[in-house]
């Protein structure tokens, strides 16, 4: 029996992220391996760094959903990249896996994980009804690997990121047994924008793992959107254990978005001490609100799914999490289809994309968020000016009927991976 932490970097600055990340897993003296899924846009030397570091390092081809639409709701247009992290499922070698987002930081041992039932995973604070992928509890398993490829390909995702794409599979999670629901100590969201300061202060202490979520990440350098604690530990051992090998990437294809190209000025060398601007908290509250949205039933127009869902309930129920006992029999079954996915063809596929127009001119600016940049901060005071907390929005503002539009996008290569 094997069981092993998973993380997924697929560039150079992720890859920090996930450097630091097993550091603290070690340091929080883990019994299980630690593996991480890398794409080839990962220089040479930061590989070495990170075969150096895991158990094991696997290079995986990069999905994306292309879904501007959708990443523009969540002001994150570089996530839709986040799809490679499907081929998690795929790391059969394992009987029970535990995904870490590359932005996670452990802060104490947290094993116990996984002794939890697939699927498990923490509430999101956006919308606790559903769960924040970056951190589950998992069983490797080629068949529903499979089934989430083909769920991606016929569905898309709310959100444009891995997300919503687990959460409409996954549907069923906050009906499931409450095993499956991780306690926040497990996936505590670092930000700012996370304003229970009294439960924080009851509860915080018992943290395990932290998550560094949203546009700003530790390696920009920033404190400004994260609990500072919990960075000054990222930044902690990232200067021990990271920082001095990495200079040697500087010019590695760290950015993969112009997103993150807007915020290059800051992210290779670490800035630390500046205090959060109030508009930079205010900034973040509203980007969390406004990734909020993307949740709203009325917003799942497409052209594929308009028939199904006539309700607001999910409608998929495309997954029943396999028995603990069954995982010989899995691995079996596994073994087998590996070896049938080597040679998949070349495809291209389209992603069913739903139309969000009115929103563009509101969300299309979040990812400035947080950002040090002084024109950013004016344009984040424009955004708190104009943009209304969705809760608040009149419900009809939703319920409005659209033009079903569906763009045909140039979609990810769906080829073999080199496990
Ligand atoms: O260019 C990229 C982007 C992402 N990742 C990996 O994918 C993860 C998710 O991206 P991240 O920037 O951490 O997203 P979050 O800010 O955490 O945003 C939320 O939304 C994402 C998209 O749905 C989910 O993947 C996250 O788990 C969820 O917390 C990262 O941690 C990395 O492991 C890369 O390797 N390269
Ligand atoms: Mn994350």
């Amino acid at each position: 029996m094997s069981e092993s932490w998973v993380t997924l970097a697929t560039n150079d600055n992720y890859a920090q992220g996930a450097l630091v990340l097993v550091h603290s897993l070690r340091t929080a003296g883990t019994t299980r391996k630690i593996h991480c899924l890398i794409s080839n846009q990962v220089s040479t030397p930061v590989r070495k760094q990170l075969e150096e570091h895991f158990d094991d390092v696997s290079i995986v081809d990069v999905f994306n959903s292309n879904d501007s639409d959708n990443l523009g709701l969540i002001g994150r247009p570089d996530l839709g990249i986040t799809f490679t992290k499907l081929h998690c499922w795929r790391l059969t070698q394992y009987t029970k896996c535990v995904f870490l987002d590359a932005d996670t930081l452990v802060i104490r041992n947290a094993d116990e994980l996984f002794t939890r039932p697939d699927f498990s995973a923490a509430a999101d604070i956006g919308w606790p009804d559903s769960f924040n992928s970056g951190v589950f509890v998992y069983v490797p398993n080629n068949e529903t690997y499979r089934q989430l490829v083909d769920f991606a390909l016929t569905h898309g995702s709310y959100d444009g990121g891995d997300q919503g794409l687990l959460n409409d599979f996954f549907s069923n999670w906050r009906d499931l047994p409450s095993e499956h629901r991780l306690p926040f100590i497990y996936n505590m969201t670092a930000g700012a924008f996370y304003t229970y300061a009294a439960a924080y202060k009851r509860y915080g202490e018992n943290t395990k793992i932290v998550h560094f979520i949203g546009s700003v990440k530790p390696w920009h350098g920033s404190p400004a959107v994260h609990t500072g604690e919990h960075f000054q530990q990222w930044q902690k051992i990232y200067h021990a254990h990271v920082t001095h090998t990495s200079r040697t990437n500087q010019h590695s294809t760290a950015f993969p978005s112009h997103h993150h190209e807007r915020q290059s000025h800051s992210a290779d060398q670490p800035k630390m001490e500046r205090k959060p601007s109030i508009v930079q908290e205010i900034g973040n509250f509203v980007m969390h609100v406004v990734q909020s949205v993307t949740m709203l039933p009325s917003y799942e127009h497409d052209a594929h799914s308009n028939e199904q869902r006539e309700n607001n309930e999910p409608q998929h129920q495309h997954y029943d999490a396999p028995k603990q006992e069954d995982h010989h029999h899995h691995e079996h079954h596994e073994h087998h289809e590996h070896h049938d996915h080597h040679h998949e063809p070349e495809q291209q596929h389209n992603w069913p994309a739903r139309p969000h127009e009115e929103f563009k001119d509101i969300v299309g600016s979040t990812d400035c968020f947080g950002s040090q940049d002084p024109e950013a901060d004016k344009e984040v005071e424009e955004i708190t000016n104009n943009v209304q907390c969705p809760s608040f929005v009149p419900i009809e503002r939703h319920e409005e009927s659209r033009p079903v539009r569906t763009l045909s996008l140039k979609l990810m290569n769906f080829y073999s991976t080199k496990f």
